[in-house]
């Protein structure tokens, strides 16, 4: 391969790593004067369906462009050169970062000291904010996919490292696309690591706090040189028990940590700023006493291939409980299902929906008949008096670089939440089969794979997929995009993508809508697919399993019928109702 050119540009130097979706090599541009040194990332998609592989060709190129966007704004993040396709594979060619993994220098040089974890941590967090405020979830931190820049190449000084974040979940997600045996658009698995992705991770539904979580526990590897897996988790609670691994480390920063990898989202930071505060001194008086624990230099062990094929860091002897752990986080996967996974929540995607069925538009799931809907029938044209996004009083709109929208997390852990259904509404009746979820459970076979979310091969389309005209959002993603909304909390954003006449017609009000939506946890996107469309409008049956705090897992099918806004550009959601 050492004499070809790829793409008639770069020559492959060397292969750096191979993963679920493809290889990693380092390679030279030819066309370059200096001849500078690149990073090829090629991706094979999983699809052979010609109609989904059109789709991930569409998705690909836009995820590329955010790849772009993120590197031109942020130097910890490497530089997208260019991307191509070549015989039905996939190309992005970055900036090479000099230097090492993270997991390679504690394999090669031991375990960090509470100076260097914190200086570490003050130094990434403020990247994970700003791709955060693209909307974006990293979905796959870990000691791998953080690069040690020496800030002064040439000499290695610990302390000077900057840490740079590569290997974004985001395309590999786009190769995940399939095609569901219903004839949907499906991701058929989850994007990240096992241990160090979170339970909604895992289930298909990251959130900005995801990232969080991985980070927390990228830190206590830093300090431990183990990785999740190697330790025991609190049956009650789900949480990992760490703390005795690291018992000199200080108690402002163990309780950063800890909060970071709480089990429910909602105990965790809702941002990575509310992180990094926490992380300062003068927030925090406990974090002040930066002890310094002596570092233990002995090199880590050796990683052992990850189920991906990343050079993840592997234990030399895992206990069963701590497969345990890994099996448990997917077992929660298996729980609420693989669903289609849409980490980015793009700022041009539209639509939204609240499940059908209930009350309030926007709510969350019932077994309870829902108010009476206008059979699906598909709506008409966009009217031209269609008045433009409503922005919710309570929340406005977020500015241009919007901040992830977590919920505040509660001072109790896991509180059962049901708010007081409005008084025009019916509430949503307890799930007839509660699954508990939170925490998970012990489970009885290890898993170290991740699951694909579809069990079955998948059928022929159909329908086809609705074809995209121009960048215009498929109804597909805009519905994924709605649900990625109410998972992240990001409401206001939500709100906007129900037509103003559903709005006022099915959700009450905006308070109403939002005290649903509090009540749950999840909401596991299965399966959309379009039943019929227009350049104007579409009919899409989605396929949701909602998580309530409560860990009361149920289904349901809506029918829901969306139209395009061509002054905003985007899908609104203009009625649901239940199949
Ligand atoms: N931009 C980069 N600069 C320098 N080295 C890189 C860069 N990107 C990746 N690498 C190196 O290549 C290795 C493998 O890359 P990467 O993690 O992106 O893919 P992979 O492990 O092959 O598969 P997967 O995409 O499934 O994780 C990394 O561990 C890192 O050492």
């Amino acid at each position: 391969m050492n004499s070809v050119l790829l793409n008639n540009r770069y020559r492959i130097l060397q292969e750096l790593g191979m993963g679920g979706f493809g290889q990693t090599f380092l390679a030279e541009d030819t066309q370059m004067p200096s001849k500078r040194r690149c990073v090829i990332k090629q991706l094979k998609p999983v699809t052979g369906n010609p109609a989904v592989y059109q789709m991930v060709q569409e998705r690909f190129a836009r995820e590329a462009a955010v790849l772009e966007q993120l590197g031109d704004g942020n130097a910890q993040i490497p530089k997208l050169f260019a991307y191509f396709e070549l015989e039905g594979q996939f190309y992005l060619v970055q900036e090479w970062i000099e230097g090492g993994t993270l997991g390679k220098k504690v394999q090669t040089v031991g375990t960090l000291s509470e100076a260097e974890v914190r200086s570490l941590l003050t130094k990434i967090l403020p990247v994970l904010s700003y791709v955060h405020s693209f909307r974006i979830v990293h979905r796959d931190i870990k000691p791998d996919n953080i690069m040690l820049r020496p800030s002064n190449p040439g000499s290695f000084s610990p302390g000077e490292d900057v840490p740079v974040l590569i290997d974004f979940g985001s395309v590999k997600e786009t190769m995940a696309t399939a095609m569901s045996s219903s004839g949907g658009v499906t991701n058929s698995i989850a994007i990240g690591s096992p241990g160090f992705m979170s339970a909604e991770q895992a289930a298909g539904r990251p959130l900005y706090s995801s990232d969080l979580y991985s980070l927390g526990l990228t830190a206590i590897y830093m300090f431990t040189g183990k990785i999740p897996q190697e330790f025991p988790t609190d049956p009650a609670t789900g949480e990992i028990l760490w703390r005795s691994y690291v018992p000199r480390v200080s108690p402002g920063l163990a309780m950063v940590l800890d909060r970071a990898i709480r089990f429910n989202p909602r105990d965790r930071f809702p941002t990575a700023q509310d992180m990094l505060d926490a992380l300062k001194p003068d927030v925090n008086s406990q974090v002040s006493t930066v002890a310094v624990a002596p570092v233990n230099r002995a090199p880590v062990p050796p990683p052992s291939p990850s189920p991906y094929g990343q050079s993840s860091p592997q234990p030399s002897g895992i206990s069963p409980r701590a497969v345990g752990i890994a099996a448990a986080v997917l077992a929660v996967s298996f729980l609420i299902g693989f669903g289609i996974t849409q980490n980015r929540v793009s700022s041009d995607s539209p639509i939204a929906t609240p499940p059908a069925n209930n009350p309030p538009p926007v709510s969350p799931p019932s077994s309870n008949p829902p108010p009476t809907q206008t059979p699906p029938i598909i709506s008409q044209p966009t009217t031209p008096e269609r008045p433009p996004v409503v922005v919710p009083p309570e929340e406005p709109e977020p500015p241009v670089v919007v901040p992830p929208s977590e919920p505040e997390p509660p001072v109790d852990v896991i509180p059962p939440t049901e708010p007081e259904p409005p008084v025009d509404v019916i509430p949503p009746t307890e799930p007839e089969t509660p699954v508990d979820v939170i925490p998970p459970a012990e489970p009885e076979t290890p898993v170290d794979e991740m699951p694909p979310s579809e069990p079955e091969t998948p059928v022929d389309v159909t329908p086809e997929p609705t074809e995209p005209v121009g960048d215009r959002p498929t109804p597909e993603e805009s519905v994924i995009d709605y649900y990625s909304n109410i998972n992240n909390r990001d409401y206001s954003q939500a709100w906007n993508q129900l037509d103003p006449r559903f709005q006022t017609t099915q959700s009450g009000d905006y308070n109403t809508y939002t005290n649903w939506w509090d009540s749950v946890w999840l909401v596991n996107v299965q399966d959309v697919n379009v039943v019929a469309s227009t350049p104007f409008s579409a009919i899409v049956d989605t396929t949701l399993t909602y998580t309530m705090q409560d860990g009361k897992i149920s289904d349901e099918t809506l029918r829901m019928s969306l139209i395009w806004d061509e002054e905003t550009g985007t899908w609104a959601i203009e009625q649901t109702s239940r199949l």
